[in-house]
């Protein structure tokens, strides 16, 4: 700004000189004024240099510049997004002490704006609340997700309801592929995967589904990376906060989403509230409005939480619920389609352990080691929660799509020592809540999937498998063609 104005002074007016220097005054003190003071006797953190205002770029792929920083600062080093200080920590031994050992100091989440946006600032993932009130609405969202998807299913061929709905909405789904093959030679799987696991939600917070065409569900499920690309820290007034007096699209989009969002389970909580009967608790939500009418809170905590706060809970469970695991699954598409070889193995490993005659379930598990592996190495290779990864150092050839890494040697089982490596899920306090749903959601629609198709590209369309940055890193969007297995094949 300065090497702008020097040249031109001979000619300006003293007003125009005094609003020049006024500026200036403005502009330090501004800087001095969000400038951190390190106390005595503790060093300011290695770190590249920052602009003013802007401070470090990090392009479009900000993983892959932080993992360039850390090579040059070392595990622990400090940035600025705007006019934030940021920490950044790498590795998984510098990440296991900040999030294990000194786990309560890190449990907590900044307070970004864009934050305060999501379920009304009143979040459990996104709220920069981490002690009394998150505390006690993480162990009710965590108890009134294990109780349900281990609950009975409705039928005895299914273990449980989790089973069930993964079941069901797995064969719609395949029946939606073959129905859209005909009609149109090709389909997005993004689009159709995302109904078929908003569904398997859908089922265990509100007891019902949705057509692959209601437009409802469509007009947020469908535009999900819309929302991952402003909470994954990429809404620059959150760091910028002069900004957020800008008219800005992406707030808008984003604003929109959650409206839309938070009016879809609004109206689906009210039902369940008029037709709540405390004998027949249906799904989450009854759940929930049951914990409200008993206040059996956490009883150590002494923490009460108001009624709205706790059935907001299932805004949180939904939400998480369908983005992540819709976001694994399409990319297992492509990588399906991408390693054709593999894809054959893990299709013959289902015919000769599970057969073609029935639906594979949650207890084939460890009839199928290379299943597992593919997860693993999808889970790895894709890092599509790209801040939660290890250190590619843990990875012999961490470029390589290599499944096998995770077999024991004889490649009969699971190696579990290099499974435990895998942090996708995070670590510490804030550990994912769905874990073991997301795990067994990702498993059976993909066994479910590959024993009944086979899944090509789009002749003449190459495949693009670069991640789109956001919370959750997304492919681009595409379009794959899939056969169903005839008994020719067998
Ligand atoms: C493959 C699928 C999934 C992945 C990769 C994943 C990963 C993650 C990660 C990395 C975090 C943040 C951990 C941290 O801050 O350190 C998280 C948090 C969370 N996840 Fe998941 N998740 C998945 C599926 C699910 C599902 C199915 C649900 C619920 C049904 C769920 C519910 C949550 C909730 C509520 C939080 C916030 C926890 C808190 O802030 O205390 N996730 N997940």
């Amino acid at each position: 700004m300065a090497l702008m104005i020097l040249p031109l002074i001979g000619s300006v007016s003293v007003s125009e000189s005094l609003f020049v220097v006024t500026t200036l005054c403005v502009v330090y003190l501004v800087l001095k004024f969000f400038r951190t003071d390190i106390p005595v006797g503790l060093r300011r953190l290695p770190g590249p240099k920052a602009l003013p205002f802007i401070g470090n770029l990090l392009g479009s792929s900000p993983y892959l510049s932080l993992t360039a920083m850390s090579k040059r600062y070392g595990d622990v080093f400090q940035i600025q997004i705007g006019m934030r200080p940021v920490v950044v920590l790498s590795g998984s031994e510098t990440v296991r002490q900040a999030l294990i050992k000194q786990g309560h100091e890190f449990s907590s989440r900044p307070d970004l704006y864009s934050f305060r946006m999501i379920n009304d600032g009143k979040s459990l993932s996104f709220s920069s609340d981490h002690v009394g009130i998150w505390r006690a609405r993480r162990k009710l969202a965590y108890s009134a997700l294990r109780s349900f998807s281990t609950l009975e299913g409705t039928a005895p061929e299914y273990t449980c309801v989790l089973e069930e709905h993964i079941c069901k909405e797995g064969e719609y789904l395949i029946n939606q592929f073959n129905t859209v093959m005909k009609a149109n030679g090709s389909f997005d799987p993004f689009r159709y995967i995302v109904v078929s696991v908003a569904n398997v939600i859908c089922g265990m917070c509100f007891g019902r589904r949705y057509d692959h065409n209601d437009e409802e569900l469509l007009s947020f499920v469908n535009i999900s990376d819309e929302f991952s690309k402003v909470a994954g820290s990429g809404y620059l007034a959150d760091f910028i906060p002069i900004l957020r007096f800008l008219p800005s699209t992406t707030m808008k989009k984003f604003l929109s989403i959650n409206d839309r969002f938070n009016i879809f389970v609004q109206k689906i909580v009210s039902e369940h509230y008029a037709t709540y009967n405390k004998d027949n608790i249906r799904d989450i939500t009854d759940t929930l409005i049951d914990h409200c009418e008993d206040r059996k809170l956490d009883e150590n905590s002494n923490v009460q939480m108001s009624d709205e706060r706790i059935v907001r809970i299932v805004n949180d469970l939904f939400g998480a619920g369908f983005d992540t695991v819709s976001t694994a699954l399409s990319w297992s598409v492509m990588y399906l389609v991408a390693y054709p070889e593999i894809q054959e193995r893990l299709y013959q490993e289902l015919k000769d352990k599970v057969g073609l005659d029935r639906t594979p379930c949650l207890s084939d598990k460890p009839r199928l080691p290379l299943l597992e592996a593919f997860i693993l190495e999808l889970f790895r290779h894709s890092s599509f929660m790209p801040f939660t990864i290890p250190h590619c150092e843990l990875w012999k050839d961490p470029s390589s799509f290599y499944p096998d890494r995770f077999l024991t040697a004889d490649g009969n089982d699971v190696n579990k020592i290099e499974g435990e490596k895998m942090m996708i899920f995070g670590m510490g306090k804030r550990r994912c809540i769905g874990e073991v749903i997301a795990r067994n959601e990702v498993f059976l629609f993909l066994a479910i999937l590959i024993q009944k198709l086979n899944f090509l590209t789009v002749p003449g369309e190459p495949l693009d498998m670069t991640p789109e940055y956001g919370l959750t890193m997304k492919h681009k969007r595409c379009h794959l063609r899939a056969k169903m297995r005839t008994r020719k094949e067998q």
